[in-house]
């Protein structure tokens, strides 16, 4: 799955992906309307808001950006009827041909992993029928239970051509309580360590540019961890949250790319999802406009990532 993601992003010359992480707040007033004088203002209600939002949101982007990542927590929230947009989000980027990036950050030990594995990036089977519940193409995971958490979704990579995102130094500012804490030998920092872990599992799902369908997330708030990790990781492919609503630049973020101007695709959620509340856009669109102005935020980010990168 790596490789597809590698080549829409030559493709496109855009390593962006759009968080679709919805919230209620930054949905415009005729959608919420439109969706609770069908539904009432109830959890079914709030999820139509979100997947009418969703959608004008990929239609107005998905042939800009190689892959969308919607964050569960966002969905969840509201029960079932959340959970059943998270899916039909997935089912409707997909048909417009972008790569899925399922931010459920799930850690659990074996038999737990193997069922979200199976769930999320395989198939559950019910009498004779097998089923692909989620179906996103890369999900991401949290490593700090050890390799049980991680080894089963190993054959899905191959058998589903699927892909892995597992934190290894987070964006948030706190990240370093434990992440940069002295571990292994010399003292290397925790992220280092679980970062090399990361590369060594990924050895075996190496593709034609050299990176791995297991991959890490590295936040764009810490430049300097990102540039190391981005030297002693050069198989290892980045997802990296942080920039825009987080306070990342992309100058920021600059060190997580390769010298081919590859390694690394950079997410924006608010930035992009809420732009048309933001006084820049909101003086270009109006609130009916919202993905238009989500359309605008792209451009402008891709232009910024390009800069960057020069
Ligand atoms: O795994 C992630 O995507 C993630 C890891 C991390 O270290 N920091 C981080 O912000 N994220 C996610 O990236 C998104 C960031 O959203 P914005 O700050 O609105 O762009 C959210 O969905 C977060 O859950």
């Amino acid at each position: 799955m790596i490789d597809l993601l590698v080549d829409k992003i030559q493709a496109l010359q855009n390593p962006t992906v759009v968080g679709l992480d919805p919230r209620l707040s930054m949905i415009p007033e005729h959608i919420r309307q439109q969706a609770f004088e069908t539904y009432g203002q109830t959890l079914k209600g709030a999820s139509e808001a979100f997947w009418l939002f969703n959608k004008e949101i990929i239609d107005a982007v998905y042939d800009l950006v190689p892959a969308v990542k919607p964050q569960v927590a966002m969905y969840e929230m509201y029960g079932a009827d959340g959970v059943d947009v998270f899916i039909r989000t997935i089912q409707y980027a997909k048909e417009k041909g972008l790569v899925v990036i399922g931010d459920i950050k799930r850690s659990d030990i074996a038999s737990t992993a193997q069922a979200y594995a199976d769930g999320h990036i395989g198939e559950v089977t019910v009498g004779e029928t097998a089923y692909a519940p989620y179906q996103e193409d890369f999900i991401t995971l949290n490593p700090y239970l050890g390799v049980e958490s991680i080894e089963p979704y190993f054959p899905h990579l191959t058998k589903y051509d699927k892909g892995l995102f597992i934190l290894v130094k987070t964006s948030n500012p706190g990240s370093g309580e434990i992440q940069d804490l002295p571990a292994g030998e010399a003292g290397k920092p925790l992220y280092e360590v679980v970062g090399g872990l990361v590369e060594k599992w990924g050895e075996p799902f190496r593709g034609r540019y050299g990176y791995s369908d297991i991959g890490a997330v590295v936040g764009a708030t810490h430049p300097e961890q990102g540039s190391r990790l981005r030297e002693i990781l050069p198989h290892t492919f980045f997802l990296v949250p942080g920039y825009g609503a987080q306070g990342a630049t992309a100058q920021d973020l600059a060190g997580c790319f390769d010298q081919n101007g590859l390694g690394a695709i950079v997410n924006s959620s608010r930035g992009i999802m809420a732009a048309w509340q933001k006084d820049s856009y909101a003086k270009m669109f109006t609130p009916e406009e919202f993905a238009q102005a989500s359309r605008a935020a792209v451009l402008d980010m891709k232009e910024d990532l390009h800069k960057a990168m020069e």
